[in-house]
């Protein structure tokens, strides 16, 4: 087989605490992360040429070597230069629907996919684990965007523990397409206003991390209480990225309005989401939001939980 089409899923995040600093840099994290079905369509093409060429028609996604997608076909080729040796370059293409730099996680998403088709383009026999070691070379996001569905994810991210999947549920996205928040500001901020919070031991983690999975969220999810779980969105970003997107808080607002079952912002942000029981229930909510919020700026969509990240559509 000579090319995988794959459905890469965005995530958001239903629960998102920044305990502390790492010695890495990095911030140690607690979230509740789960995938959902606005997703890109990417493409993994074997080429007879020793080269990765990226393909994406989306104005704000670079088709060169900063694209988080080619970043991760050049590690894999770096761990298994034989392959390429014997099947040649790759070609990847981006079909682009998950808004960018949203707090989604769409580069990300990207990157899984291409782990997961090369690893079936060029048969390397890699497991899910393997993967997401692959995954977090390439960012903190990476690893929960190949396996997907819903998870507690500790460490910087990368840490992942399964949670019941609630497939049932359904949600309304809204993003200005003219507001971005760059994920490295927004934890540098974070960091700046409330470091002197910070949790400064391991152990102190570990016990953090304990009363989150014994809380009302992390047993919401388990319960699949849709009810109770819309009531314990949490998402620390909010204090500072809904400071500084005055328009992003003023959606917030509405959205929390519109009557669903709970709204949060998604990540660093700035897309926000609302919560519902139902297509049904979603498809009304984001026609109550166009209608209250007509500005074209305005991105609205619909999706629904999934079990997974990565989709193998053919
Ligand atoms: C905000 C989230 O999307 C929540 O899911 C993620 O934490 C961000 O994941 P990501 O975009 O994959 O982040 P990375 O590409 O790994 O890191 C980008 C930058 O964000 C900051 N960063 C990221 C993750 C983390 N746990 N602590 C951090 O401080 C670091 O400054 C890093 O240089
Ligand atoms: N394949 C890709 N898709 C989208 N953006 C990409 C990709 N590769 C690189 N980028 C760059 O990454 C930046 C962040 O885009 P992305 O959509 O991943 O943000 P995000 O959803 O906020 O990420 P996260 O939620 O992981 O912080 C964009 O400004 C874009 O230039």
């Amino acid at each position: 087989m000579r090319l995988y089409t794959l459905l890469a899923a965005a995530k958001i995040n239903l629960y998102l605490e920044i305990v502390g600093s790492r010695p890495d840099g990095f911030h140690e994290l607690i979230m509740v992360m789960q995938s959902v079905s606005l997703c890109d369509r990417i493409t993994v093409r074997s080429i007879g040429v020793d080269e990765i060429r990226v393909r994406c028609d989306h104005p704000l996604v670079p088709a060169d070597e900063t694209n988080l997608a080619y970043k991760a076909a050049a590690l894999v080729m770096a761990q298994f230069p034989d392959a390429m040796a014997k099947l040649g370059g790759v070609e990847i293409t981006i079909e682009k629907q998950i808004p960018v730099g949203a707090g989604l996680a769409g580069g990300s998403s990207n990157a899984a996919a291409v782990l997961v088709g090369l690893d079936l383009l060029w048969n390397l026999g890699l497991t899910r684990s393997e993967l997401q070691d692959l995954g977090a070379e390439l960012g903190s996001d990476v690893p929960f965007c190949v396996s997907g569905g819903t998870a507690i994810a500790t460490g910087r991210g990368e840490q992942l523990d399964a949670l019941p999947g609630i497939d049932s549920l359904h949600l309304v996205i809204a993003k200005y397409e003219s507001e971005f928040v760059s994920t490295p500001w927004a934890y540098k901020t974070y960091r700046a206003e409330y470091g002197d919070t910070y949790v400064t031991n391991t152990q102190g983690w570990q016990e953090r991390q304990a009363q989150v999975r014994s809380g009302e969220m992390v047993r919401a999810v388990a319960r699949r209480d849709a009810i109770a779980l819309g009531q314990h969105l949490c998402n620390d970003f909010e204090k500072i990225v809904l400071d500084a997107h005055p328009k992003t808080a003023a959606l917030k607002a509405t959205m929390a309005d519109l009557g669903g079952l709970g709204t949060l912002m998604s990540g660093s942000g700035p897309s926000v989401f609302t919560l519902a029981e139902s297509e049904a229930q979603a498809n009304e909510l984001a026609a109550k939001l166009r209608s209250a919020l007509p500005d074209p700026d305005l991105g609205i969509w619909t999706a629904q939980f999934v079990p997974s990240g990565v989709q193998i559509a053919s």
